[in-house]
This record gives C-alpha cells, structure tokens and sequence, in this order.
C-alpha cells in the first residue's frame, strides 16, 4: 500500500498537505484520497473509484484530449496574474469568499486574471457554498462587473433551493459541485432547475461509470474537475472527460500546479492549456520521494479498512 503525502504550494480548500493512498489492481493503479473532513460512509464512493480504476478500468473515450481551466487559489492579484499567464489556458477558474478575505479582493484578484487571459479568455469563479441568497446576488454582480463578464459561478450556497434563488436574480449562469457530490444519491438530484452547469468529480461520485450516470441523469452540460489528486487520480477525471458525449467547457483538471510534486514522472500537466486522456492511470514511478511518514501510513491503512466495511455495506 502507497500512503503519499505531498506540501501544496498555496493553501487550497482549507488544506496545507495532499494526503492519499495508492492501490494496484489487475487493471493498474487507482488512488484513494477522501479529504479529512468526508466521513467513513462519504468515502465509500472514493474507494470505489479507486477499484474501478485499478481492477475494472474505464470506458472507451470519445475524445482523445481535453481543455482545462487554471485553478486560481485564494493569491494577491500579482501571483493570481503569473499563474493564469504561465498556465497556457484560456479558461480560468478563481476561488472566492474564503472568509479571510474581502469581496473587493475578490474583485481585484478577478481582474488580474481578466487582464492575464485577454478579453477571449473564460473567467469563472467558485464560492465553495459561502453565501446566503442575497450575499450571492450582490457578491456575484460585483465578481462579473470585475470580471468583464463571468462564464458562470459555482455554487454560491449551500442548499439547491438557494441556488434556483440566486439563479433567477443574476444573469450570470450557475454551476453546482458540492450539490451533487455530497448528495445522499448524486442521480436523484434536481439539478436541472437550480444550476445551468453540473461540476462532476469522479472519487466522490464513485466512479468514472457512476459519474456518466450521474451526468445523464441530470442533463445539464457537464464540467469535469479533479479533487487535487496526482496524476493516477487525475487519469480518472481525464477519463470521464474523455468519454463524456459532449463536452463544452473547460474541465477543472489542471490542478497538478496546486501541488509542490507528484508519484508519476509522467504527470499529467497541462500544455497549450489540454490534457491527453490517458487509456489507464500513470504508473506512479517517483512515488518514494513522496512517501508519507509511518504515523500517516497507518491511519490512512486504518482509513482505509473502515471504509472497505462500509463498501461491502452499501
Ligand atoms: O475545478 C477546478 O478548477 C479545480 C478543482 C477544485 O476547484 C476543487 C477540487 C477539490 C475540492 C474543491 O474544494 C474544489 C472545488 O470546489 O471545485
Ligand atoms: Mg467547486
């Protein structure tokens, strides 16, 4: 069992450190990376992400390469202009409304990144469930003002009522992540009316196969963005893009730049702002240089028996 732990260049979703754990199957390598804050029974989906990709594999693609967005984390405008001009994308996605930090900062970071990708460039921008209805509505007026037009907001609230709210209020189009990846049963949800965009990650919704479900079963285009995993999980998010029948946004699978280092010298970062769609997961050649220490091993071997239980369970 492969237990990595590697530094993140900038905080990001509240985390310093990525920590995961690698398996081998008869179909090659998956990864299992649940954040801290996903119970045992949340991340029964990750796990079974992980065996689809290391023992079954994925379904055929449809396309042979992907666009990607750069992830701009909470930076001053300065660094947030460096990272989009040297990522090569022409799509953008900024973090918003971390607590430790103003909407006129928000702003002034969106409008570096407006100057960084020229006017053709798509800025969109994630406030990860921050606001209330009325906080959105105002929030996400400045953010497109600033912005010079946003390509759309994901998930501004916490519940599907209050986005169908905000979304009737703004003219900028809506997409919803946590909505559908922390749903009790992410098919059933009624995205439809609430979102004008579905933002897919693979591990939380068990799998590149569930995923393609989850995303005909909410029809509406779809996004596919990572969870921050190295290069073997990125494989599966690359997966889904690739076999997804449409795809008309830039995915969120850019992320290796997040991270200080990855287990695959063969790591899956973007040039001219695409992503190869890869047959199977990279094999993780450099994984010593990031192995995690003993005590991170064994909670995360600990982690992962629970979780096996409640698989077998659901
Ligand atoms: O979508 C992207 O550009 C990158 C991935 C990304 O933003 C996220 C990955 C993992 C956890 C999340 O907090 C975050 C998101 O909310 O979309
Ligand atoms: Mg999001």
């Amino acid at each position: 069992m492969d237990v990595y732990a590697i530094p993140l260049r900038t905080r990001f979703r509240g985390i310093t450190v990525r920590e995961g754990l690698l398996v081998r199957g008869e179909a090659g390598w998956g990864e299992f990376c649940p954040f801290s804050d996903y119970s045992d029974a949340e991340s029964a989906p990750w796990l079974a992400s992980a065996l689809e990709a290391s023992e079954r594999g994925w379904p055929s693609p449809v396309r042979d390469s992907v666009e990607v967005n750069a992830t701009v984390p909470v930076v001053s405008p300065e660094q947030a202009y460096e990272l989009v001009s040297a990522s090569g994308c022409r799509t953008a996605k900024v973090k918003v409304a971390d607590p430790r930090v103003s909407l006129a900062e928000d702003c002034a970071r969106v409008e570096a990144v407006r100057a960084a990708l020229g006017p053709q460039g798509a800025v969109r921008v994630d406030a990860n469930m921050a606001w209330d209805v009325d906080t959105a509505v105002k929030a996400i007026g400045e953010l497109d003002r600033a912005a010079g037009g946003l390509e759309y907001a994901e998930q501004p609230c916490p519940s599907i009522d209050e986005l169908a709210a905000v979304r009737r209020r703004v003219g900028v189009r809506i997409a919803a992540d946590e909505s559908i990846r922390r749903a009790e049963d992410p098919l059933k949800v009624a995205v439809a009316g609430a979102a004008d965009v579905a933002v897919l990650k693979v591990a939380p919704l068990g799998g590149v196969r569930r995923a393609l479900e989850v995303a005909e079963a909410c029809g509406l285009p779809c996004v596919v963005s990572s969870a921050v995993e190295t290069s073997v999980g990125l494989a599966a998010g690359l997966a889904l893009a690739g076999a997804l029948p449409t795809l008309d946004f830039a995915c969120g699978l850019g992320t290796m730049s997040l991270l200080t280092g990855d287990v695959c010298g063969e790591s899956l970062s973007p040039v001219d702002g695409r992503l190869p769609v890869p047959p199977q997961a990279p094999v993780p050649d450099l994984f010593a240089a990031q192995a995690a220490a003993p005590d991170v091993q064994a909670a995360w071997e600990a982690r992962l028996t629970r979780v096996r239980a409640h698989l077998r369970m659901s």
